[in-house]
């Protein structure tokens, strides 16, 4: 029995840090996607588990029974109650793990790997199989490839387990239902919370159900988009851990509890502007531009927050710099200290601009791409055979 899932990566157009801290953000999906296909042999005397990821040619296989020993204070599987890893169990999947000797310049993948684990045995148990991973997003660079790869893999997972009814004659690429979805959700959260530390859960619902949505304190609003929003997205290719930024931001809230509470509070603001600005409609090409234009301040405002919480960095300030030549309005995406940089690009802005700013921006080694955003959320399609 085979099953495929993608789950696509997104871009925060608003609120990335505080909403960690229970302020509002805006977040939209992004047309570049994490494929997680799993396969469980119906018969056959391959007892071990592997996880395969493809673009890094990179194979971790362990025996069931080693994984059954490390993890023996599990009880049997519950796919319908997405479950925390405990400290305890946390350090036997790191000693599972650390077996692996994954190469020191890959170690940031060594909690992916473990976030693998954790969903896998909890979701399917004890279970012999190979997990095949792709991904078109960077690692690490702000597009939420980490949720991306606990979205898909946990909607992998909960096909193949009682949990989901899922109609296994259709064909092609299919969406799970409402509370299915809600349930994936939840469990790739847990797998999130194992990469970043402490997340707000605004990537892994993005990621989950698409399009674009309003995030404030684990409550979703879906937003209907009444212009078109094109951005660049540019990567300054600075790697960061999304973790370690967390961190920073709490310890200097804890430092300055007043300060930061007021750069939160404003970001709530900027982002409930952000969200009205994009629901509200717009009839005529005049109207788009104003609505552009207020984007563009408020993407500036927002940027200036970041800032403050210490998340910035010098290539992000050469994006800042660079774009503000061509009068085009910038800020990080994601958690920063590198990663992507968003640019507005207004819909009357000639294609020779959009250009220029382009050349000038890879010129600095910096990788451009202009992502279609608002599409579709996870989705899985059955195949193989049983
Ligand atoms: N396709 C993948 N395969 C294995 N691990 C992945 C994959 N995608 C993401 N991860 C895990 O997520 C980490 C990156 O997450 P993070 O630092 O939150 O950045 P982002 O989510 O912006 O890409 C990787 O270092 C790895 O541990
Ligand atoms: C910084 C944060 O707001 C977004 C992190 O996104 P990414 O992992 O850098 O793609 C953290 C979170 O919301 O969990
Ligand atoms: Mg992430």
């Amino acid at each position: 029995m085979e099953v495929t899932a993608r789950a696509p990566g997104k871009i925060i157009l608003s609120g990335e840090h505080a909403v960690v801290h229970g302020s509002t953000a805006v977040a939209a999906s992004i047309n570049l996607y994490t494929n997680v296909t799993v396969s469980i042999p119906t018969a056959g005397n391959d007892d071990s588990l592997k996880l395969q990821l493809k673009d890094m040619a990179l194979e971790f296989s362990w025996p069931i029974g080693r994984i059954k020993e490390a993890l023996s204070n599990l009880g049997p599987p519950s796919s319908s109650t997405p479950t925390s890893c405990s400290i305890e169990s946390i350090k036997s999947i790191s000693a599972l793990v650390e077996e692996k000797n994954i190469p020191e310049a890959k170690i940031a993948l060594a909690s992916g790997v473990s976030a693998f684990l954790w969903l896998y045995t909890s979701i399917q148990g004890f279970k012999p199989a190979t997990v095949a991973v792709t991904s078109e997003l960077p690692l690490g660079s702000g597009l939420g490839s980490s949720a991306a790869f606990c979205v898909a893999l946990s909607a992998a997972l909960l096909a193949l387990s009682d949990s989901v009814n899922v109609d296994k004659q259709h064909q092609g690429w299919k969406m799970f239902g409402e509370s299915d979805l809600e349930l994936l959700n939840k469990w790739a959260f847990e797998g999130e919370k194992i990469i970043h530390g402490k997340p707000s859960g605004i990537d892994n619902t993005v990621s989950t159900y698409g399009n674009m949505i309003k995030f404030t304190s684990g409550n979703l609003t879906r937003i209907k988009s009444n212009m078109p929003i094109k951005m660049l997205v540019t990567n300054t290719k600075v790697g960061r851990n999304t973790k370690a930024l967390i961190a920073g931001v709490s310890e200097r809230t804890l430092r300055h509890p007043n300060a930061m509470s007021v750069v939160f509070n404003a970001v709530d603001s900027i982002s409930n502007e952000v969200a009205s600005i994009i629901l509200s409609p717009a009839p005529d090409d005049v109207s788009i531009t104003e609505k552009e234009q207020k984007l563009e301040e408020l993407m500036e405002m927002n940027q200036g927050l970041l800032q403050c919480m210490g998340v910035s960095h010098a290539s992000i300030e050469t994006v800042l710099r660079t774009t503000l030549k061509y009068k085009l309005a910038s800020k990080l995406t994601g958690a920063g200290g590198g990663g992507c940089v968003l640019t507005l690009l207004p819909t009357l802005l000639s294609g020779t601009v959009v250009d220029k700013v382009i050349t000038e921006l890879e010129t600095c080694g910096f990788q451009c791409l202009i992502s279609g955003i608002g599409g579709n959320g996870v989705e899985i399609c059955i195949g193989g055979s049983s």
